[in-house]
């Protein structure tokens, strides 16, 4: 249910649900029905609460001239999505802030205006207004587009250092990085904003409520970047919103820093929704995290680059074996459940893959155009080949061959796959047995990939990232997950994270490089090319 909101100068009105734009009259109308001032706050959004729980956000400043249309949607769990218009399709997606709920929030100065370190920046406070388009390939007659705040430290905090109390947790798999994100984080929350009280979340949602906290501060964190995996721990699943806000609020914490993938991050949004329900004072903030890169709006998770460049040593490998044996095949297997991003980088990075298989791109194995006969083909061509295939390819076939119609799922619902580089490299070699002499060998990297520290560019990265994260919560801004976008690091809404996974398109160019330099097959057949092509959708977040 949505409302579009008219409103012109320092008065809301409220509609019923239309996207029509009334009349003067019909506003003044409105007016006496639902006369009311809403309390100023010292930003340019002041809030209203109807007794429906619809909470209405709108920025005050606009003009009789230039009225804007705001949308909200009531809908739960995104009861406050901050739509602001502007001129030539301008939309900001606004993220929530502590005055939209505590309108009367004392602010302080930033602390860091009094920072040697930052002192000689010129502007290095970020503008109120200055936001981030999130499209950047654009006509001239374009419509301006989605944006999103642009993240950084603001003139004015909302917290007190003494009175912070933060604690940061790491959920879901592995991915180079995470440590070196906790390690900015407490850095960040210490040097510039001189917080003292930081605590670890033991194990993934779960440390909430059934683990001991972990004491983190300068001096613990200070090489744990040049170790892969999680000094908190992680885990999978055990995510009981009610459970965990208890532990919040029983705690007195203020921040909470969620470091995970689109799991954690929903996850992060239904936590940020208990504890504006129970109108808790905290402020939660998730750095997205995953290998496969799953998640959609950002340019690129932190450790993706990381995990390509790791990659890269098990292809070469495969490269070895393959090219010295006759008829070798190296078969690779790499991360990527859903999205098969690591394995599209791996392969172009690498230039030495002859077939790249992801779970975006259905293949099948017999008959005319199949996997088999381009094997049968490569190999008189070059009497060796390289195949890169993502953990999630292929699952179809194996399911069926394997007559199974479960789907076995993780703690935290995410399907389990069956090893497709085991099947196939048996499938490869059932079916040349009678044909040829040839020399498969099965390449395994995946958790060796997450598994390591990150690299020089992530590291940056993760760094960026905490500290924007930092400065967003310490500026007052709430439910919301910082995310590189065009390059700019940004503050976006969770539901925007959330709303969908991000997925290889092939039908994007990105896949026909790909296509272009292995010299693959598509392996679609007719009927899967006519689905695809309906399929032609939104270009992957990839930037290239
Ligand atoms: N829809 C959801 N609502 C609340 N919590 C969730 C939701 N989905 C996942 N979670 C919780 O978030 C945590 C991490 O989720 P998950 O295991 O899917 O990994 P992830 O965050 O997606 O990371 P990755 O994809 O890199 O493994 C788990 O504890 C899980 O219980
Ligand atoms: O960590 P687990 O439970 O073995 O799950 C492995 C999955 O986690 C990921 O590494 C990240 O989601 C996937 O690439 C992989 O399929
Ligand atoms: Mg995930």
């Amino acid at each position: 249910m949505t409302f579009s909101v008219i409103f012109h100068c320092m008065d809301l009105f409220r509609f019923p649900s239309s996207s029509r734009r009334s009349t003067q009259s019909e506003t003044d109308h409105h007016h006496h029905q639902l006369g009311f001032l809403i309390p100023r706050i010292s930003r340019k959004y002041r809030s209203l609460s109807f007794d429906s729980g619809l909470r209405l956000i709108v920025s005050d400043n606009q003009s009789f001239e230039s009225p804007k249309r705001l949308v909200m949607s009531s809908s739960v769990p995104n009861s406050d999505r901050k739509i602001v218009t502007g001129p030539a399709g301008y939309i900001l997606e606004d993220v929530p802030h502590f005055s939209d709920d505590f309108p009367d929030h004392p602010t302080y100065p930033n602390p860091l205006q009094d920072n040697a370190a930052y002192s000689v920046v010129k502007q290095y406070f970020v503008d109120e207004d200055d936001t981030v388009p999130q499209k950047i390939v654009v006509h001239p007659d374009s419509p301006r587009g989605t944006h999103f705040r642009r993240a950084g430290p603001r003139q004015r905090v909302y917290f007190e250092s003494d009175d912070v109390l933060a604690c940061i947790v790491t959920c879901g798999g592995l991915c180079p990085g995470l440590n070196t994100v906790i390690r900015e984080i407490v850095c960040g929350l210490s040097y510039m904003y001189g917080v003292k009280r930081i605590l670890g979340i033991d194990g993934g949602y779960r440390g909430f409520y059934a683990r001991n906290t972990i004491h983190l501060d300068l001096k613990t964190v200070n090489d744990i970047h040049r170790s892969g995996g999680t000094i908190l721990g992680t885990s999978r699943g055990g995510h009981n919103t009610t459970k965990i806000v208890d532990s919040i609020q029983d705690r007195g914490i203020n921040q909470v820093y969620i470091i995970g993938g689109d799991g954690s991050q929903k996850g992060a949004a239904a936590i940020f929704e208990e504890i504006r329900k129970r109108k808790l004072k905290v402020a939660v903030a998730g750095i997205p995290k995953t290998i496969d890169n799953d998640i959609p709006i950002i340019d690129r998770s932190f450790g993706f680059d990381t995990a390509v460049e790791e990659a890269q040593r098990a292809i070469n490998a495969a490269h070895v074996e393959a090219t010295s044996f006759e008829n070798g095949i190296g078969l690779v297997k790499l991360m990527g459940r859903y999205s098969g991003f690591i394995a599209m980088h791996a392969t172009l990075a690498s230039r030495d893959v002859d077939c790249c298989l992801i779970p975006e791109s259905p293949f099948f194995l017999e008959g005319s155009g199949g996997l088999f006969e381009f094997i049968d083909k490569r190999l008189k061509e070059s009497g060796h080949m390289v195949i890169v295939i993502a953990e999630g390819a292929g699952q179809d076939l194996l399911s069926e061959s394997m007559k199974e119609s479960t789907t076995l799922k993780d703690a935290s619902g995410n399907k389990l796959l069956q090893d497709i580089g085991l099947w196939i490299s048996q499938r490869i070699k059932d079916h040349f047995a009678k044909k040829m002499t040839l020399t498969l060998k099965y390449i395994d990297p995946t958790y060796m990939i997450r598994a390591v520290p990150s690299n020089a560019s992530d590291n940056v990265c993760c760094t960026l990232l905490a500290q924007s994260a930092v400065h967003g919560v310490m500026a007052g801004y709430n439910g919301f997950t910082v995310g590189l976008v065009n390059g700019r690091h940004t503050y976006i809404p969770f539901n925007r994270i959330t709303e969908k996974q991000n997925k290889v398109v092939i039908t994007d160019r990105m896949w026909a490089r790909l296509l272009s330099s292995t010299n693959q097959p598509s392996f679609m057949k007719q009927a899967d090319k006519i689905h695809s092509n309906q399929l032609v959708g939104e270009p992957g977040t990839m930037k290239w």
